[in-house]
């Protein structure tokens, strides 16, 4: 929150079981941080609770580094500062990327920062690891590669991993659980699959409604074409000629969403 007249969060509550990695999307604004911060124990909540189970470690977007500490330096300082400190895991993580660990933190480019950043959250053995946009300043290979490596340490140490991104695109494939939020507002979460498969996209010629019964999240439409997505629990019925069916990808369902959001907010903002 920012003022008692604005609120950077609000009706938001939502619930992620352990060992799940988790999006945390929304447009520019949309109190992602926020949430992050209050999850990690560094922003305190005017109103409302989070409650985390085990050990959090957060990995802001300023990324706060001393200049003239070297990498090893940064590293030792994690050591002494954390209860818990994995050194033999924080090293594994640089020495992947290539990061020099001699070198003055101030000299690191900022994909590096951002990788000394999460080897000194890795290192202090969290359980829930909560990203801010870390892997923007990264190259494609080394953002996949991240990916990757976040990917089996959740596997193999049931790491849960909350990542706030606006690489929707790179979603697939990464992120079980989707939280969306709209303006400080949740619309959507739940669990990747099940949201997807209660969901399809209609596309046919210029229409007010899609040809089949079911919510519409969101409506598209040119000249001589409409698309709409559909929340839809019932079994599709066989499309009416000249109509698509199917099931929507991550990244179509997360932009309708946060189109939608936005347009459903504004339109609450406005009758308040
Ligand atoms: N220190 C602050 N003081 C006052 N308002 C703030 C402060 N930090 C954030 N806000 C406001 O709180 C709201 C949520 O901001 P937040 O940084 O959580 O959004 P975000 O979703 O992380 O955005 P982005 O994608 O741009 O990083 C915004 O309206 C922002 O202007």
């Amino acid at each position: 929150m920012t003022s008692p007249r604005t609120w950077a969060l609000r009706d938001c509550t939502f619930e992620v079981p352990a060992g799940r990695v988790v999006a945390l999307v929304g447009a520019n604004g949309a109190g992602k941080s926020t949430l992050l911060g209050i999850l990690g124990g560094v922003l305190a909540a005017s109103d409302g609770a989070a409650e985390v189970t085990g050990r959090t470690a957060i990995v802001t977007q300023e990324r706060p580094l001393y200049r003239h500490f070297s990498v090893a330096d940064t590293l030792r300082l994690g050591a002494s500062l954390n209860r818990e400190w994995d050194q033999e895991r924080a090293l594994r993580w640089l020495n992947r990327f290539e990061v020099p660990l001699r070198r003055a933190c101030g000299r690191l480019s900022g994909g590096q920062r951002a990788q000394v950043a999460i080897a000194v959250a890795l290192g202090s053995r969290p359980s829930v690891l909560l990203l801010d946009e870390p892997l923007t300043n990264l190259d494609p290979l080394a953002r996949r590669d991240a990916v990757r490596q976040l990917l089996t340490d959740v596997a193999d140490t049931g790491l849960t991993v909350v990542l706030s991104t606006h690489l929707v695109a790179e979603l697939s494939g990464v992120a079980d659980h989707l939280v969306l939020l709209s303006r400080g507002r949740l619309v959507v979460d739940g669990d990747v699959d099940d949201l997807l498969a209660a969901h399809v996209e209609w596309i046919g010629p210029r229409a007010d409604a899609p040809p089949a019964p079911g919510e519409v999240v969101h409506a598209q439409h040119t000249d001589v074409q409409s698309t709409f997505l559909v929340r839809s629990l019932a079994d599709a019925a066989p499309p009416p000629p000249g109509w698509l069916c199917r099931q929507v990808p991550l990244e179509d369902f997360v932009l309708a969403h946060l189109a939608s959001g936005r347009n459903a907010v504004a339109d609450k903002e406005k009758a308040a």
